[in-house]
């Protein structure tokens, strides 16, 4: 164990060559699909003051075009870790020039390539964390590259076998224990494994990362009425609760399986940090009902910091001037204020 100065963090940028102390890494935010909003987000942002300076992954020539669409005037330096500056530009060409609002396959493996130099930034140590403008998975999909979302790419790409979604927004934290699949086959992907290591994930991340020594998780039920004592479904007798059952035993404070349609009310809420929703769309609406382009989204028990937006591409508004960049900001700040807990001198 060294003395309190020798354990102070301290990152070696490989590309300068010199030593960066961690509180002081950059942000990588990737500027997703070329013809969504993420760009436009982006360059809406550069007036503002970020906490740290700020990398934008992305294309010059996409960025120049939609600020020029924008009536925005902007100067985005080449990113040069020697140099300090608020904002700055990762350059990574797309494979074919870029329309606002119009999809083209052709460009999808440079939304992963955003992406990659995000993650391998991050996991060697270059970045303090990667915050994700919104990408289109079916076009990522249209170019025969199988992708469910950043959330699974981002599992795969750090060989972490289980990661949670978690948005948090409107006073609430809403998990997931199942993400981005077919409605039909959530009742087979949610087993006993899956919820366990769901809950323990999420029970760690709030205790490390958001600073909740003992926190109260509420649990959805899967069907209707939370089954109905079996008559509606058997998943909450067969799995959810005894989880549950053996969770508590180990000190966690869960509550549930509880109806779906009813928890969201402040009485339960309001002595709750977090929900955890059984599917994408049972606690996502609720969330975004409340607080959408505002709210945030968070990959949790990953080995590195990922915030993202909680809308997507917006095809529509792309090059408009009409969307909203808050939540982006929002990620931003959240990211920022993780790696500072992240890597404090206490850790
Ligand atoms: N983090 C990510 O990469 C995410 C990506 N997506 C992807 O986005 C694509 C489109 O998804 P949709 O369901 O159409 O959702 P969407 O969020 O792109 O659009 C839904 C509606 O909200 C509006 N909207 C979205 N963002 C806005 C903003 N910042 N300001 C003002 N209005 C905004 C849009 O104009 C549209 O009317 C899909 O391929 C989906 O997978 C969706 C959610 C998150
Ligand atoms: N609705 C949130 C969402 O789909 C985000 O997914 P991901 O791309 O962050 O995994």
């Amino acid at each position: 164990m060294g003395a309190p100065a020798t354990r102070q963090r301290l990152c070696r940028s490989q590309a300068a060559g010199r030593v960066i102390p961690v509180q002081q890494r950059p942000l990588l935010i990737s500027s997703g699909e070329p013809a969504g909003i993420g760009p436009d987000l982006c360059l809406q942002l550069l007036d503002r003051t970020p906490p740290r300076p700020v990398v934008i992954a992305g294309d010059r020539h996409l960025l120049t075009q939609r600020a020029r669409q924008l009536g925005l005037t902007v100067t985005l330096p080449d990113y040069d870790p020697a140099f300090d500056v608020p904002w700055s530009l990762l350059p990574i060409a797309t494979a074919t020039t870029v329309d606002a609002g119009l999809l083209d396959a052709r460009n999808a493996r440079y939304v992963l390539q955003l992406l990659d130099a995000g993650i391998d930034g991050c996991m060697q140590d270059r970045f303090a964390a990667l915050v994700t403008a919104p990408v289109h998975k079916g076009i990522i999909n249209d170019a025969g590259i199988a992708f469910t979302g950043h959330t699974e790419y981002l599992a795969q790409r750090t060989a972490t076998p289980r990661v949670v979604m978690m948005l948090a927004g409107g006073g609430m934290r809403v998990a997931l224990a199942t993400t981005h699949l077919p409605l039909a086959a959530v009742s087979t992907a949610l087993t006993a494994e899956v919820l366990q290591e769901t809950l323990t994930i999420l029970h760690h991340a709030l205790q490390q990362q958001f600073g909740l020594p003992q926190p109260r998780i509420l649990v959805a039920g899967l069907n209707p009425h939370a089954g109905e004592g079996g008559h509606m479904g058997r998943e909450e007798i067969e799995v959810i609760e005894p989880v549950l059952h053996t969770l508590r035993a180990q000190g966690m404070q869960l509550q549930g399986p509880l109806p779906a349609d009813t928890l969201f009310q402040l009485k339960y809420l309001a002595n709750a940090d977090a929900v955890l929703a059984m599917y994408h769309d049972q606690g996502l609406p609720v969330l975004k009902y409340a607080s959408f382009g505002e709210g945030i989204n968070i990959t949790l028990g990953l080995p590195m910091i990922r915030t993202s937006v909680d809308h997507g591409t917006a095809l529509d508004l792309a090059g408009t001037g009409h969307a909203r960049a808050e939540s982006l900001w929002a990620a931003l700040l959240e990211a920022d204020q993780l790696a500072r807990h992240r890597y404090s001198p206490a850790d």
